[in-house]
């Protein structure tokens, strides 16, 4: 896979995210801190001193050759890994102690490589349960079924089905989430992700299995969650997409960053280009 001349005329103005960005850096605080992060198996290292700032109302991604540690940094940010060392500050607060559940409330959401819903349960189901997990319903108003229960999941169902619309989501709501198919799975899995009302919303490979049609949905869906004020990172391997949609990318390899910067920047980047050329040889041989 090659980085280069990919983009195009929808891509943003780099020089302008650029200068955006520093002028940000040291002035406001950023909602993601990722300070020295390290994640080891065994001998393996995972992550190996990650140090990033992702702030509100920004697209960035993070890319890299397989292997490079993307999806175990998402693990530890997200709380489904315990990093070996270093810390996490979501809103100025550590939450490498936090379980999964803990970090959603906070405002910090993510979906997953492989789509992740209750595949025998309706669309508009499976994305009311991802509500839940922030609003706190009384055992016996449910089991009573009390006007304050019934107002609640009436209000649940309203915010459904405007999450729904929100992605594009053009099926039946009743349909089960097996009987979709792979993009309208992967729409109905970022509208559970809003669901859950996050501050900023991590992306782990969201273009994959994708065709072309939906993946220019998908980009325009990535902008209309950052111009709600949504911090978006995402992982992605389609380097089209990365480059059009990202004000700022974080290159990964054997765990380390090795470049931060616009679109343009990482693309000109000599150890970028070595780290994507040292995998296609390998992928080669
Ligand atoms: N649960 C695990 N146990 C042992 N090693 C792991 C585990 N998860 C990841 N690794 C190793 O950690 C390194 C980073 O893997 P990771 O999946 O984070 O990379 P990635 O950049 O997300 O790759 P890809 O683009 O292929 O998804 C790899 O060497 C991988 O083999």
């Amino acid at each position: 896979m090659s980085i280069e001349n990919q983009g195009g005329a929808a891509a943003v103005d780099t020089a302008v995210a650029s200068a955006e960005y520093r002028a940000r850096k040291g002035e406001e605080q950023p909602l993601l801190s990722v300070r020295d992060l390290k994640l080891r198996f065994g001998g393996v290292k995972a992550v190996d001193g990650l140090t990033f700032d992702a702030y509100a109302g920004e697209i960035i991604s993070v890319i890299g050759p397989n292997g490079a540690g993307k999806t175990s940094a998402f693990n530890c940010i997200t709380g489904f890994y315990r990093p070996t060392e270093g810390d996490i500050l979501f809103d100025g607060e550590s939450i490498i102690r936090k379980l999964p559940s803990s970090i959603v409330k906070l405002g910090l959401g993510r979906t997953f490589q492989n789509v992740r819903m209750f595949k025998e349960m309706t669309v508009v189901d499976n994305v009311k349960t991802a509500m839940h997990a922030r609003i706190r319903q009384n055992v016996f108003d449910a089991i009573l079924h009390t006007p304050r229960y019934r107002r609640v999941e009436a209000q649940c169902l309203e915010d459904a089905r405007g999450w729904l619309d929100f992605v594009g989501f053009s099926l039946d709501e009743d349909l089960l989430a097996s009987q979709l198919p792979y993009g309208e799975q992967r729409r109905v899995e970022i509208a559970r992700a809003l669901a859950t009302q996050p501050k900023m919303l991590l992306l782990d490979e969201p273009a994959a299995g994708l065709n072309h049609s939906e993946k220019q949905d998908l980009i325009a869906l990535i902008r209309r969650i950052r111009d709600l004020g949504i911090g978006v990172v995402l992982i992605e391997h389609d380097m089209g997409l990365v480059m059009n949609i990202s004000e700022r990318v974080i290159v990964l390899n054997f765990g380390r960053e090795i470049a931060d910067g616009t679109p343009a920047e990482v693309k000109n980047n000599p150890l970028v280009i070595e780290a994507y050329l040292g995998a296609d040889e390998e992928g080669e041989s």
